[in-house]
């Protein structure tokens, strides 16, 4: 009878913490998400000038984004995944994935060349969420034209993500790379991604599809 209770006691205690920690989690993607603009800390980062491409960049929730630029973004999307996704079993939804990137949390980094053209080159959509009980910043994706490609401006917009992902606490910024996109893969691998704890195995009876990728966020005391 004793030892059970100890047992109990323990096992509520236990329970007590993690809901602490989760709510922590919680309010730390709160704060994140209630930024009038996360990359204003960074002023410095919003040009990037490399290898003859100059573009400024600009940080905005989906929300405030005008229907031009939400146009022209589902629109690379569509022509840079599409393929991709039809050769494997998630198939292309145009309206699903229209939700899905057009969802009030969803923030966007957007990569335009200097006025007065302001042509959109590439994007970002990203969200501070809880991700299996931690607090990350998840990048839905990273799209880019492809005459701006293979310039350095993938790796700068993926820097600048894990600046504002982390400099907001974030545990660590994940991601989620088909395995039939190995310009992807090799792309994050360059840039020190690696496979995150929650990344599916396959197994005898189910083959997935794609990789969870994150980088962790090398500044947190390790106890969280
Ligand atoms: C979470 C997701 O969004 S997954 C989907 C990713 N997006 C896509 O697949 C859409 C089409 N592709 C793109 O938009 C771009 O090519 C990206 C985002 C994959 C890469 O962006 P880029 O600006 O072209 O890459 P960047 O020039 O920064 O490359 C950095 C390093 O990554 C590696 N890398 C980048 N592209 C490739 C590639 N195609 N093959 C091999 N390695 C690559 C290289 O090591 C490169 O350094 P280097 O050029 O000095 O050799």
């Amino acid at each position: 009878m004793g030892r059970k209770s100890a047992k109990s006691k323990e096992k509520r205690q236990q329970r007590k913490e993690e809901i602490a920690r989760i709510s922590a989690s919680q309010a730390l993607v709160n704060r994140a998400n209630n930024q009038e603009d996360p990359m204003a800390p960074f002023s410095v980062f919003r040009k990037f000038e490399k290898n003859g491409l100059t573009v400024t960049l600009e940080c905005k929730l989906c929300g405030s984004l005008d229907v031009v630029t939400m146009d022209w973004i589902f629109e690379l999307e569509k022509r840079n995944m599409k393929d991709l996704y039809e050769q494997c079993e998630w198939g292309w939804n145009d309206k699903v994935k229209k939700e899905e990137m057009t969802d009030d949390r969803a923030w966007y980094l957007i990569a335009r060349t200097p006025e007065p053209e302001l042509k959109p080159v590439a994007f970002s959509h990203f969200r501070f969420d809880m991700d299996y009980g931690d607090e990350v910043l998840y990048c839905y994706e990273l799209q880019l034209e492809e005459e701006v490609r293979r310039k350095g401006l993938g790796k700068f917009m993926m820097q600048v993500q894990e600046l504002i992902g982390f400099s907001a606490n974030m545990k660590k910024v994940v991601l989620t790379v088909l395995k039939g996109n190995p310009d992807a893969k090799a792309f994050f691998t360059a840039l020190k991604y690696t496979m995150d704890e929650t990344s599916p195995e396959d197994n005898v009876l189910e083959h997935y599809p794609y990789e969870i990728l994150s980088k962790m966020n090398k500044n947190l005391p390790s106890s969280r």
